[in-house]
């Protein structure tokens, strides 16, 4: 899922309308763009013989037939803006949100995010699109000489509703949530990073990936176990004329979702299923969220401060991209 909102504070900017948009024009639009991809059957299900239930019939739309053991019989249709089958690379997925990447780039804040159910793919898909994300935005910033460009990056992960920061070498360190009037919800003491190049800061994003909580599951080998957030902020300013700096800054969000589950069927117990239980709590609160703020004003309280994710998320909700990803 994709969500593009205004970036720099209204007191900090020029407002005039930026000379171009990296992303063009639809980039500086205001909306949630839902992206389904499929992925093939892994070698378990494969050796399982596992059946596949989903399938795409255009570009729009996948079906869902169920298989023979299940109560319900009749296919089931969903549509969305985009859905790519199991062929499909992460650079034609990477394509469809490349726009909000860049968006980030003008000022705009933009998020991308991974929902699914465990094993869907999440992490594989957001693993790609964060690496050609900021390989477009390096070749942009070699493109645009006449504006400088700063980009910080900060990782966290929120794991059984703890926050820890991926990129502060003491990863028990819990921590806290603030209210700043103009920022909103800022985690305190959260380490930020400059990058000073793109290798470096593919180095910070592995640094981050390294540190998060994974577990096996039944479903999944190497299971994360948290939601991760990485943020890239992207300042840039062009001089026009000897009194007038032109400064944008916005965030871009990489959010990978831990994977809805059943214990039925990650056979969790012990730690797994405390896990699983925060896992499930934190995204029916963003469910509820996101179906709360797609209503628009008549959808009264919305209840961000239902969990720390949403809490954290909520000013880059306001406003949204998403990736569910099914398995079969
Ligand atoms: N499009 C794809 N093509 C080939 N293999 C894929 C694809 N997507 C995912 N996989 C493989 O499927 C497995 C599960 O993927 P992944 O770990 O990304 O799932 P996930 O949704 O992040 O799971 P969890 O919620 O448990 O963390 C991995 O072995 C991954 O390499």
């Amino acid at each position: 899922m994709t969500v593009r909102t205004p970036g720099t504070p209204a007191s900090k900017i020029d407002r005039t309308t930026p000379v171009s948009t990296p992303g063009g024009p639809k980039a500086r639009e205001e909306k949630i763009v839902v992206t389904v991809r499929l992925r093939p059957l892994n070698k378990r299900e494969q050796l399982a013989k596992d059946q596949v239930s989903w399938e795409c019939i255009d570009d729009h739309t996948i079906v869902y037939k169920p298989p023979p053991h299940e109560r319900v019989t009749q296919p089931a249709s969903f549509t969305f803006d985009k859905v790519f089958g199991p062929a499909c690379l992460t650079e034609t997925v990477y394509d469809g949100v490349k726009n909000v990447a860049l968006s980030a780039l003008n000022g705009i804040n933009a998020t991308i995010f991974a929902y699914g159910q465990t094993s869907s793919g999440k992490t594989y898909t957001m693993r790609g699109i964060t690496e050609k994300a900021v390989n477009d935005i390096y070749n942009h910033i070699m493109n645009t000489p006449e504006r400088d460009f700063t980009i910080k990056i900060s990782g966290l992960e929120i794991y059984n509703e703890n926050v820890k920061d991926l990129l502060n070498s003491d990863p028990g360190r819990n921590l806290k949530l603030l209210d700043d009037p103009e920022k909103g919800t800022v985690v305190e003491k959260l380490v930020e990073e400059t990058a000073n190049g793109s290798q470096h800061l593919r180095q910070l994003i592995n640094i981050c990936e390294a540190q998060r909580q994974v577990g096996e599951t039944a479903l999944n080998d190497t299971s994360s176990r948290s939601h991760q957030i990485i943020r890239l902020t992207i300042e840039s300013t062009l001089r026009e004329n000897s009194d007038c700096v032109r400064s944008f800054v916005a965030s871009l969000n990489f959010v990978d979702l831990a994977g809805s589950e059943r214990a039925s069927q990650t056979h969790a117990d012990g730690a797994r299923l405390r896990e699983g239980c925060h896992i499930n709590l934190s995204l029916m609160t963003l469910t509820t969220v996101i179906r709360k703020l797609s209503v628009g004003k008549r959808s009264g309280h919305i209840p961000y401060r239902d969990s720390k994710l949403t809490r954290i998320l909520q000013h880059s909700l306001v406003g949204m991209h998403g990736l569910p990803s099914f398995v079969r």
